[in-house]
C-alpha cells in the first residue's frame, strides 16, 4: 500500500475537565477521500483545528509527506502542501474571480500580500490562476465580482484558490453546507475528481455526499474515533446507526 500522505497519530485535546479529542488516530492515502463523520460536539473541528496548526494538541502528532509537521504553523503547514478550504471564506468579496485565485497564486511564492494587485501585471501568477480557474469550470466567470456568484461558485471559487498552491492534501470543514442540491452536486463532481491530484479529509455532515465520495469513513463520537471503515462497513455497523446515523444509514 502507498504510503499516506497524512497521518494523525495519538492526537489528544482537552478543554479544561473536557476531552474533545482522546487518541484520534487515521491516515489519508493517495487519491483518497477520508470522511470525518459525528455528531454536533464530537471533536470534528478540534480535529481539523489541530491537523492545520490552529490548535496545538496536548498530545500526539500530525505527519505531512513523512514529516512531523506537529511544531508547524498554519502558514508553514500550507506552504509544505496542506491545503485547509471552507472553514471560514478567506475570498475578498469585491474583487473580480482572477484576482481572487491570483492572491492565492501569489501566497505560493511567499511574496508580501500588499503587492498582489501588481501582481495582475505578473503573467506566471496570472496563467497559474487562470489554470486553477479552468479546473474547477470557472473560467467564463473570471471577471465577475465574488460577491456577484452563487454560494456554490464561491465553493468552487475556494478550492480554485486551493490549488494555486499546488496542494498535498486538501482537509475540507464542510463544503456542503448552505449549499442547495444543484450546488451540492456539482461541487460532489469537482471534489470526486479532485482527489487524484491531492487526497481530501473531508468533514461533512452531508451524508449523501459522504457516501458518493468516501473511500472510507472514520466516525468520531466523544472525541474518540468509533470506527475506520469503508461506506458499506460504516453503514452496517449497529454501533454507528446507535450513535450517530440512525435512518440516514
Ligand atoms: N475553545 C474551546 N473551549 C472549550 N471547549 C471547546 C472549545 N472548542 C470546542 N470545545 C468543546 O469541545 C467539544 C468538541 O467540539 P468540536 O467543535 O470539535 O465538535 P464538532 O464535532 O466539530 O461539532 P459540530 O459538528 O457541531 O461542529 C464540544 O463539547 C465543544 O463544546
Amino acid at each position: 500500500m502507498a504510503d499516506p500522505v497524512l497521518e494523525v497519530r495519538g492526537l489528544g485535546k482537552r478543554f479544561g475537565a473536557l476531552v474533545a479529542n482522546e487518541e484520534v488516530t487515521l491516515d489519508l492515502r493517495p487519491g483518497e477521500i477520508h470522511a470525518v463523520i459525528g455528531p454536533n460536539g464530537a471533536g470534528k473541528s478540534t480535529l481539523i483545528a489541530q491537523i492545520c496548526g490552529a490548535l496545538r494538541p496536548d498530545s500526539g502528532e500530525v505527519w505531512l509527506r513523512g514529516e512531523d509537521v506537529t511544531g508547524l504553523s498554519v502558514a508553514q503547514r500550507a506552504r509544505k502542501g496542506m491545503a485547509r478550504t471552507f472553514q471560514v471564506s478567506a475570498l475578498a468579496m469585491e474583487d473580480s474571480v482572477l484576482e481572487n485565485a491570483v492572491l492565492g497564486a501569489l501566497g505560493a511564492t511567499g511574496s508580501p500580500w500588499r503587492f498582489w494587485r501588481a501582481a495582475l501585471d505578473h503573467a506566471a501568477l496570472v496563467d497559474r490562476a487562470g489554470a486553477s480557474l479552468a479546473r474547477v469550470g470557472l473560467s467564463e466567470a473570471r471577471h465577475r465580482r465574488v460577491a456577484d456568484l452563487s454560494h456554490g461558485q464561491r465553493r468552487q471559487l475556494e478550492v480554485a484558490v486551493a490549488l494555486t498552491l499546488g496542494p498535498r492534501a486538501f482537509v475540507m470543514d464542510e463544503p456542503m453546507a448552505g449549499l442547495g442540491s444543484e450546488g451540492s452536486a456539482d461541487l460532489t463532481h469537482l471534489l470526486d475528481a479532485l482527489r487524484h491530484e491531492a487526497p481530501i479529509l473531508l468533514v461533512e455532515h452531508d451524508m449523501d455526499a459522504v457516501f458518493a465520495l468516501a473511500d472510507r469513513i472514520s466516525v468520531l463520537l466523544y472525541g474518540r474515533v468509533l470506527m475506520t471503515g469503508t461506506v458499506a462497513e460504516v453503514r452496517a455497523s449497529a454501533e454507528v446507526r446507535a450513535a450517530y446515523l440512525g435512518d440516514a444509514a
